[in-house]
């Protein structure tokens, strides 16, 4: 079990906990809403780091955002290996190609 999985474990644990005593719990019992915008501002925070060259800082931003869209996931029934299946999918398709092959709007 890699860093990603016991994260997403240990989320999964917390959820419906004390929220005394767990963020999860905590940050989970305030919804959906909430957790979303934490995403975004774990991301914005992210952006705020690469601009400014903050590499250690970028990495611990990229850690709390990866933390809070794994819970934001797990609240709309989507698994890590949801987003894994997803990647493998795009695996060898270009970015390029697949924006060309979009139906015309
Ligand atoms: N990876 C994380 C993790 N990353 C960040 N954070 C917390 O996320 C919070 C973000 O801080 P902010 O100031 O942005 O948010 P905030 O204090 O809620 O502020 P507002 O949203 O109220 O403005 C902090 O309390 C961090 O400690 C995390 N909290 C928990 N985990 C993982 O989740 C596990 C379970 O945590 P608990 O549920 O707390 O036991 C831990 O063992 C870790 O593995």
């Amino acid at each position: 079990m890699d860093a990603f999985d016991r994260l997403e474990s240990v989320i999964a644990s917390r959820i419906g906990g004390d929220p005394t005593q767990s963020y999860v719990a905590k940050l989970h019992a305030r919804g959906t809403a909430k957790i979303a915008q934490k995403v975004g501002e774990e991301a914005v925070e992210c952006v705020i780091a690469a601009c400014g060259n903050d590499r250690a800082g970028l990495i611990g931003e990229a850690a709390d955002l990866i933390f809070h869209l794994t819970l934001l996931l797990q609240t709309q029934g989507i698994a890590l290996d949801d987003v894994r299946a997803e990647l493998t999918r795009r695996d060898g398709l270009s970015g390029i190609a697949e924006k060309a092959s979009r139906p015309k709007e």
